[in-house]
This record gives C-alpha cells, structure tokens and sequence, in this order.
C-alpha cells in the first residue's frame, strides 16, 4: 500500500457509476483509505452487488447505495438529499457516463442526448448540488471528474462524449475560480485504456492493443485509484483546476483512440455489426 492506510479517514465520498467498472474500483480504494462511501447509478441490484464485494474485501466498510439516473435534475436533488441524509459528503467522483462507437451524421437526437445527458449535464447537476450544499454549510469540498483523451483532442466515432467530457474539463477550470474562496477545489483525470468490462465490449471492437502507448501496456486499476486517491486528499490540497492524464503516454506518440483510423474505412456492414455487438447498458 503506498498511502498512510488512514489518508481518507474521516472522509465521505459519492461516487457516481460506482457499481461497476473503475467507479467501483475507486470506490473500494477510497474504502481501504478509510472514507465512507456513497454510490449511484440506475441498476439497483449491480449497486447492490457491489456492495456485497466491497464489504468481502474491506471488513467494516461503509457503503449506502443511492438508484438514480443522473439524466433528471429532479431525481438527482432527491438522490444528494438521501445522502446527505446520512451525513454530507465532502467528496464527489462525477465517474458515471454513456459511450458507444458510432457514425456521428447517423445518431438520432435521443442517441445524442443519451451521451450527453449522462456524461455532461448529469456530472453538473451533481457539481451544482454538492457545490451548493457546501457552500450553504460553510464546509470545504472536492469534485473529481473522469475525463477521457478526447476532452483534450477531439474522438471520431465518439463526438457526444468528446464533446461532452470537454464541458466537464470546462466545468473544471471555471469552477476552481469561481469556488476556490469557498474552499472547494475541482479536479479531473484523462485516463487512456483501464480495460473495464463496459469499456471493452462498446469501445474496443478488436480488443485492446498497445501498438499506441509508448509503455506498451493498459493502465491497471490501481494506477488511477491510487491517482484519485491521491488528488482528492489532502496530499493535493493545493491543485485545482488540473486535469492529469494517465494514459502511458499515448497522447504524445500522437494516438487517436486506438482503432479510429480502421473505422474511417468501415462499411455500413462493419457499423451495423458493431451496432449488433454492443450492450444496450
Ligand atoms: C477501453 C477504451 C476506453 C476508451 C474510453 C472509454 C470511455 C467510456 O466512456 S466507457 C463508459 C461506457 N459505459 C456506458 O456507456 C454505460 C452506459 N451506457 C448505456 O446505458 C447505453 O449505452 C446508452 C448510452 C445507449 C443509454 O442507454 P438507454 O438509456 O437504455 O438508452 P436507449 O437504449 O433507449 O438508447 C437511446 C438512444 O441511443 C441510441 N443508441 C443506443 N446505442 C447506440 C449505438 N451503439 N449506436 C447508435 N445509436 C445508439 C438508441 O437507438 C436510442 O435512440 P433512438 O433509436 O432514436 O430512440
Ligand atoms: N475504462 C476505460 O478505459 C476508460 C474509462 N473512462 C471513463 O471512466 C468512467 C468509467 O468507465 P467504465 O468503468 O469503463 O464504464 P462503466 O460502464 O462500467 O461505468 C459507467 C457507470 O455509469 C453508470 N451510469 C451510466 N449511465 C448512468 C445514468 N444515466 N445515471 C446514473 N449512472 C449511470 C453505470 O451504471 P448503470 O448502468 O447501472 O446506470 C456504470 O456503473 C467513465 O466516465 C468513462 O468515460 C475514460 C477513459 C478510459
């Protein structure tokens, strides 16, 4: 363990999508740190399921499940008001997103607003109410975000989460200063490839390769839960506004997404059969 085991004592943290995939895995880092922790997403019995995993792995863990699907503001103000319930958080992991490969002049508006309304508007609608509730409170707050490359280089075949990923980089940098004197820091991670179940099966249809990551490998898991971990403490008490990227170097050998320059030659076949492979959640 690199981190003193008692770095997040005392803390409490919502973490949305924490039911699967790298919310999870920051979650039960967060846990072996010492936080409590919150965690949302739409699938009651995956949160449930992950509850179950967390308190084998970390005896004595604290864990509440909050339902919700961060697309309705409404939902969100009542899922914050049942954590709250329990005590304020003072850490929020805005980690919950949609994704999926795509020709962007064919999505429907409801394709587009699925993407967006998850990744971008559901990230604010959490900030902008952990925010307001710690400032109403007079208490001091961090607001993680999880990014990708492309909210710093653009990504074909994934435009709505390019461009929403950016917003939330925006978010980032214009809340800092707006809520620095509060004491409210915001901070971001762009992670190249954390091979995650969700991840591989939407977004990497040959599977993952590492011909375009100068340290020829995928990221593990604890290299961004220990980053998170890292940047939420008080060990980063001074960094705000920051996005740090944790991608083996892709981005400066110059990589798009993996796979990208294959698609520009896809056929309408190779679209539907990617449309076929992909998981509806
Ligand atoms: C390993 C490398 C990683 C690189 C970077 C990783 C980035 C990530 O973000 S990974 C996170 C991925 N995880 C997820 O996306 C999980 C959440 N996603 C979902 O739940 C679905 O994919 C969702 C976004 C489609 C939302 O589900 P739901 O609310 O149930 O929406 P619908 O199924 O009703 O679909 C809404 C709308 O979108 C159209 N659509 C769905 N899938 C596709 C697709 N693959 N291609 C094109 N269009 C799609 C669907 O047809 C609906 O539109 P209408 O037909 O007009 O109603
Ligand atoms: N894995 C990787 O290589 C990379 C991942 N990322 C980012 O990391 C984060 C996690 O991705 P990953 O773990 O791979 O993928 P997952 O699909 O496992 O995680 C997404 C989580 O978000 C939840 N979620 C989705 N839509 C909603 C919604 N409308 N309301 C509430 N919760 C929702 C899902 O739960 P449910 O379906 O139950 O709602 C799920 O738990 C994302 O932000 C992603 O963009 C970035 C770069 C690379």
């Amino acid at each position: 363990m690199a981190f003193a085991p008692g770095l997040l004592a005392g803390r409490r943290a919502l973490v949305t999508g924490g039911g699967t995939g790298l919310g999870r895995s920051i979650g039960r880092r967060f846990l072996e740190l010492g936080a409590s922790l919150a965690i949302c997403g739409r699938r009651g019995a995956v949160l449930d399921a992950a509850v179950d995993a967390f308190r084998a792995d970390v005896p004595g863990a604290v864990v509440t499940t909050h339902p919700c699907d961060i697309r309705d503001a409404v939902a969100v103000e009542a899922m914050l008001d049942d954590v709250w319930r329990d005590g304020p958080a003072d850490i929020l992991v805005n980690n919950a997103a949609a994704n999926f490969l795509a020709q962007t002049h064919r999505l429907s508006a409801r394709a587009v607003d699925a993407v967006l309304g998850t990744t971008l508007h559901g990230a604010a609608y959490c900030t902008v109410g952990c925010g307001r509730r710690w400032i109403e409170a007079g208490q001091p707050g961090v607001v993680l975000s999880i990014l990708t490359l492309s909210a710093l280089q653009g990504g074909a075949f994934t435009a709505p989460s390019a461009m929403a990923k950016a917003g939330l980089l925006a978010m980032t940098q214009s809340l800092a200063v707006e809520w620095g004197p509060h004491g409210i820091r915001l901070v971001a991670i762009a992670p190249g490839t954390f091979p995650t179940e969700a991840a591989v099966a939407r977004l990497r249809p040959g599977g993952v390769e590492h011909a375009g990551v100068p340290l020829r490998r995928a990221g593990k898991h604890e290299e961004l839960t220990d980053l998170a971990a890292f940047l939420v403490s008080d060990h980063a008490g001074y960094v705000t506004g920051e996005c740090v990227v944790a991608d083996g170097g892709r981005r400066l050998l110059g990589g798009a997404r993996a796979g990208a320059q294959e698609m520009l030659d896809w056929t309408d076949a190779d679209w539907a059969a990617q449309r076929a492979r992909t998981p509806a959640r």
